[in-house]
């Protein structure tokens, strides 16, 4: 194995996504593609080009028509649903426009869920860690509010330090600024790149906010279910 092989956490090939039907609806289209470990990678595109439906797939939130997913070495066409729900709950973070909190816990408890479904922290160091997460993230003092008691910004910081609890190799954010308001998306921005920076996660992230797609190491532009492979610049080789 190469050096640049043992970066690799994503590696999908000819992946294929099909709703089947009496006319089949394709929301992906042959797309292969591999993201290093520490990679901040945005996906672009127009409105229902397929963006989300990549997202999900490579999330292991659902599952290619035809195509293999390599998650960290792993062929995950092998795994059955238990082994997938197990692979995400150790390996990926997830971050949504709708935080998808549980509303009647409060900002400590849902961190605190990820790590408790694992099991493999005692109870002391759980709730420990995820006071950690919070205050990192600076809602030191919003831990025991509920979701509803918290701004949008608030809710979206403690939804990232829930995808952040069982340290994933990976976290997958769909629209994470989506709902926010320009000061709020720029900390989300300035956080998810702090991570990618510090702990070497690496975050992929659906946008349609281009103050937050500036933050990404590179942008994969999705068009019709396909990787649009930007023209060569003529400028350039014009000479
Ligand atoms: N369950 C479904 N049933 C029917 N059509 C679907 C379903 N899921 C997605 N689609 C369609 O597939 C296409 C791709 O959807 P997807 O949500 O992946 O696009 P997107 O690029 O993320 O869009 P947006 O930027 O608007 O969120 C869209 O045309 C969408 O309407």
């Amino acid at each position: 194995m190469s050096e640049d092989d043992s970066r690799c956490v994503i590696r999908a090939e000819h992946i294929v996504r099909t709703l089947p039907g009496a006319v089949p609806v394709p929301l992906v289209r042959d797309v292969s593609l591999s993201v290093d470990r520490g990679e901040f990678v945005m996906i672009q595109g127009p409105s229902g080009s397929g963006k989300s439906s990549l997202l999900y797939l490579l999330g292991l939130l659902d599952v290619p028509t035809s195509g293999k997913i390599f998650l960290d070495g792993v062929d995950t066409s092998s795994l059955d649903e238990e082994e997938l729900a197990q692979v995400r709950l150790e390996k990926l973070g997830f971050v949504f426009q709708f935080h998808f909190l549980l509303a009647e816990f409060s900002s400590l408890q849902n961190v605190m869920l990820p790590m408790e479904r694992l099991g493999r922290l005692s109870p002391g160091q759980i709730r420990q860690r995820a006071e950690v997460l919070l205050d990192d993230l600076g809602l030191g003092d919003q831990m025991h509010k509920r979701p509803d008691q918290l701004s949008g910004g608030q809710r979206q910081r403690v939804a990232i330090a829930r995808a952040m609890a069982n340290e994933p190799l990976i976290i997958l954010a769909d629209e994470p600024t989506g709902n926010l308001d320009r000061a709020s998306s720029a900390n989300v921005q300035e956080i998810l790149s702090k991570v990618v920076r510090e702990r070497q996660t690496t975050v992929l992230a659906v946008t349609h906010d281009p103050h937050f797609a500036i933050a990404g190491d590179r942008t994969i532009h999705i068009v019709d279910g396909r990787i649009e492979v930007p023209a060569p610049d003529v400028r350039s080789s014009a000479g």
